[in-house]
């Protein structure tokens, strides 16, 4: 702890990336020179002094307000109802000169104007010319299309995020279609698999079996603390990938700039956490880049231990609101810790409940071209986990909600095929708990292609992880006894879909309603172009979470996940659905995720579940006022 006229600042404070949070910044002296970490005599660096608690109480960013007073920083409402104040006021430094062409939040690189040159004390550490955000965009497109291997421009994409946040951001969001399999599904696959050999700046908060009883500290470790939502894995169910240990990282790092390019939760209040309890994968042990911890998984108390830790110290940490989204662990533990958390945190777990609703939109929306009611409906899924069972759990829901028929009965429109064939009931007591609703009465059947001769379903739906396993067989199969068969292959990434876009518009041929979870290019048969939709949950995430955070919700309610399905299938236009498109393009996400943010804070006002009052009219104006925007702000 030391002082600075008058104001306390304590080393957590002014270590590492520091944010400033008021308007009514008040410069120190300047050029009043202290260090980012604490030392005076930087010349780089200079210091506004902030009292967090003067904060407006706007639950997300608001962009209004883009000309930055007194130095360069976040000046936006932001809620200070989670802060701790004991920790406040808390103060913050602001870097200038060279610092701050290397502070990502801050840095605009060419397109610092020529006052700020001359304010920041950055003349001369730039060329001369001035560019545009739009130039750098352009500029920065050009140089990622140059690389052939998806993953060198994945490793482009995460050195600009270091690099410039914004910029960052504003490509991501300008070319969301392009940029999407790049950060995200299916090469941020790869990059889990290779994090430790290309590992560059660490990103997100680790927090490993050695961090055990000291959380609350670590988490004081990260620079932000007005954090709204964190996305953790433990790395054990990484995509379809398996175990990728500490290496899962690349996922919440990858779903949170989701959160950001997609919904609008400012950059600044997204935290992604990996829990490292060791890894069971051999490869990784015996890597010699691996990054995790060397040692097998813990299990039972050591892991709940680590687990409620963790959780407890969040709360503590950014109160009760803030949301914490499950991702990519395995069954094992995803379905237990739902159900543990769910009703003390605000928890909502993406595998289960994210996937669901993004598969109930792409069904409510192909009954626009099939027929039928939900109900009249018979459904088979590949792959009885984490997804398998959540998007049966949602599919039975909607039907009950719909017909009045009790979940129980609506349950048995759903048949599931797991790695040991039919759930059936003779199967019952070896059965795992989440799996015990979808035993039916039926013979045992072992191989997929029997069960769907069978159980002659109209939509089959790949959920298991397992690539290539809808065979020619089993695709033409349900194209003997549906006009259109609708078929799903969700799995990620790309190389565990469960059949190619290409196999089934060929193998059906042509007649199938085809999404899969990573995207395909668009397929050409019989001189007809097919494009197919992604049934990714990125569609559903981020403008639910941004529905819970504008509402301050302090649950998670199904009957939330059922109005985010019908607002994003309500999203899908004419125009798509002659396409033969289930889901819009990702280039409207943004408009999408406003809509489905609406829905999801309407029903946590209904429900008494949001504690942000009064309720806003126009929900939809006013989620798409809270998101934030990637433009430069001027610091004068
Ligand atoms: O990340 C994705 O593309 C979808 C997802 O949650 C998963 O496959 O686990
Ligand atoms: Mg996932």
């Amino acid at each position: 702890m030391f002082s600075l006229n008058g104001s306390s600042f304590t080393n957590n404070s002014l270590s590492g990336v520091s944010r400033c949070l008021t308007q009514s910044s008040r410069r120190v002296s300047a050029p009043m020179v202290v260090a980012a970490n604490g030392k005076p005599g930087d010349r780089n660096v200079s210091v506004l002094v902030e009292n967090a608690l003067t904060e407006s109480a706007a639950p997300v960013e608001k962009e209004t307000k883009s000309t930055v007073t007194g130095g360069v920083g976040d000046v936006y409402g932001e809620d200070s109802a989670t802060e701790d104040q004991s920790i406040t006021p808390w103060t913050l430094s602001v870097a200038s000169g060279y610092s701050l062409l290397r502070n990502p939040h801050y840095n605009k690189g060419l397109a610092f104007t020529e006052r700020e040159r001359d304010s920041h004390y950055l003349r001369g550490l730039l060329p001369p010319v001035v560019v545009s955000h739009d130039l750098q965009v352009k500029k920065m497109m050009n140089s990622i299309r140059q690389y052939d291997v998806p993953l060198q421009r994945y490793m482009a994409m995460m050195d600009l995020q270091e690099m410039n946040e914004r910029l960052f951001y504003k490509l991501l969001i300008d070319n969301v279609e392009e940029l999407l399999p790049i950060v995200y599904t299916p090469t941020v696959g790869e990059a889990c698999q290779k994090y430790g050999s290309i590992f560059r700046r660490p990103q997100g908060l680790f927090i490993s079996l050695k961090e055990k009883g000291k959380i609350h500290e670590v988490l004081k470790n990260w620079p932000e603390k007005k954090i709204q939502v964190i996305v953790v894995t433990d790395g054990e169910r990484i995509l379809g990938l398996g175990d990728l240990g500490c290496q899962g990282m690349g996922i919440p790092v990858g779903k949170l700039s989701l959160y950001t390019a997609l919904g609008g939760i400012r950059p600044s209040a997204c935290l992604p956490v990996t829990i490292d309890v060791g890894t069971n994968n051999e490869n990784l042990l015996n890597n010699e880049f691996y990054i995790g911890l060397r040692r097998r998984r813990a299990t039972g108390q050591e892991y709940a231990e680590l687990l409620d830790e963790f959780m407890y110290a969040v709360k503590q940490n950014y109160g009760e609101k803030v949301l914490i989204q499950f991702e990519d662990f395995a069954n094992h533990n995803a379905f237990d810790l739902l159900a543990k958390y769910g009703t003390s945190h605000l928890v909502f777990n993406d595998d289960i409940q994210g996937t669901a609703s993004v598969v109930l939109a792409g069904l409510m929306a192909a009954l626009n071209l099939v027929g039928g009611t939900l109900a009249e409906h018979t459904f088979l899924f590949l792959g009885a986990g984490e997804a398998g069972t959540g998007i049966a759990e949602l599919i039975a829901l909607e039907m009950s909600k719909q017909t009045g028929i009790p979940l129980e009965e609506t349950r048995k429109k759903i048949w599931m095929v797991d790695s040991k064939g039919l759930i059936v009931k003779s199967r019952m007591e070896v059965l795992q708990h989440f799996k015990r609703p979808w035993a039916h009465d039926h013979e045992p059947v072992k191989e997929l292609v029997n069960a769907v001769k069978s159980i002659k379903p109209t939509v089959l739906i790949g959920s298991s992880g397992a690539g290539r396993t809808f065979t020619k067989e089993v695709v033409q199969a349900m194209a003997t006894f549906n006009e259109k068969p609708i078929i799903f292959a969700l799995s990620n990434p790309t190389s565990q879909s469960e059949c190619t876009a290409e196999e089934a518009y060929t193998w059906s041929e042509g007649r199938a309603i085809f999404a899969s979870g990573s995207p395909f290019a668009p397929v050409e048969y019989n001189g007809k172009v097919y494009a197919s939709g992604q049934a990714n949950n990125a569609y559903i995430f981020p403008g639910f979470g941004l529905g819970l955070i504008i509402s301050g919700a302090i649950r998670v309610h199904d009957d939330m996940l059922l109005v985010a399905s019908e607002a994003l299938a309500e999203q899908v236009s004419e125009e798509n659905f002659e396409k033969g498109l289930i889901y819009p393009p990702f280039a409207n996400i943004r408009k999408i995720s406003a809509h489905i943010a609406a829905k999801v804070a309407a029903k946590a006002y209904e429900l008494g579940l949001a504690t942000r009052l009064p309720e806003p009219k126009n929900l939809v104006e006013y989620a798409e006022s809270c998101m934030y925007s990637p433009a430069y702000r001027s610091y004068r």
